[in-house]
């Protein structure tokens, strides 16, 4: 049966990468503080995603949220994660739970680990014949203040689940880049994400049963220093795409 899905961020890489893929598979309604620019599958509804009254309104009849709005720069300062990443992120899970929604997909960051990129391991645990692998047991290490807001946003979804029930996954996602993995760049290519697999993965985050969870959303690529089992186990996610496949 097909799911009402809110879509936050809608209008940003990840959400057009999701609707680029499963746009006709679920009933939409899409939220973002910009205005489409072209035809957009759905509802949309024009706002912040601080604003208390018009989440609660767009939540309504909703079944799962996919939560992407919020600022994704790693450079970010604390005046904008704050109300952007951590408020947004507190008011979208008061209305979810107020509204009865099931599930929350919320989309983490590579960035929420990124302190475990010592100068020790780097840059060899970018490269196949090394070992460490962060597989979401670990405790969180953010490297930067953006990092510091999807923590928050992951102990947000770990409370609201805890206490009213709502199902969470936490998707870390690694580096969207669309058509082929970022070129010189050992560290994104590790944790690329593809297109067709971000749509593929968070369909899953749609249709999957889960109660609390915490995955990295990578490409089955052959460097890779995040394990995907978890979102296999889990989700059902069968990535395609391996960023050692590609040739520049
Ligand atoms: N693109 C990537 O490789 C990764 C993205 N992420 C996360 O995924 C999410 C989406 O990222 P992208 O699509 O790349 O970013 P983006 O900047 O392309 O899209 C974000 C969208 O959210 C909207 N937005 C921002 N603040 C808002 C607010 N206060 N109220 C309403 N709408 C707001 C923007 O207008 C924009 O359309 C972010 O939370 C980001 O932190 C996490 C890891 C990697
Ligand atoms: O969380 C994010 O991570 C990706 C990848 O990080 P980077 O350090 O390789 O740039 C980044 O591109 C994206 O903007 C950010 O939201």
């Amino acid at each position: 049966m097909a799911q009402s899905v809110l879509l936050t961020g809608a209008m940003g890489g990840v959400g057009q990468a999701i609707l680029g893929g499963i746009a006709d598979d679920h009933e939409w309604r899409l939220l973002d503080r910009d205005p489409p620019t072209e035809e957009q599958p759905g509802e949309f509804v024009v706002a912040d995603i601080t604003d208390e009254e018009a989440v609660r309104e767009a939540m309504e009849g909703i079944d799962v949220v996919i939560h992407l709005a919020g600022d994704p720069r790693k450079t970010a300062a604390w005046e904008s994660v704050l109300p952007n990443n951590i408020d947004g992120t507190q008011t979208v899970y008061e209305a979810a739970v107020d509204a009865g929604v099931e599930k929350v997909a919320f989309a983490s960051s590579n960035h929420a680990v990124g302190g475990y990129e010592t100068d020790e391991r780097t840059p060899d645990m970018y490269r196949t014949n090394d070992e460490f692998c962060l597989d979401g047991t670990e405790l969180p290490r953010p490297g930067n203040l953006y990092g510091v807001s999807k923590v928050t946003g992951e102990a947000l979804g770990r409370y609201y689940h805890d206490e009213y029930g709502i199902s969470v996954v936490n998707v870390r996602i690694g580096n969207l880049t669309k058509g082929h993995p970022p070129i010189d760049y050992e560290r994104g290519q590790a944790m690329w994400l593809s297109y067709r697999d971000c749509a593929h993965l968070f369909d899953r985050c749609i249709r999957a049963d889960y109660d609390y969870e915490i995955v990295y959303g990578i490409s089955d690529n052959d460097r890779k220093y995040y394990s995907i089992e978890r979102a296999k186990d889990v989700l059902g996610y069968e990535p395609r795409d391996n960023s050692a496949e590609h040739e520049y």
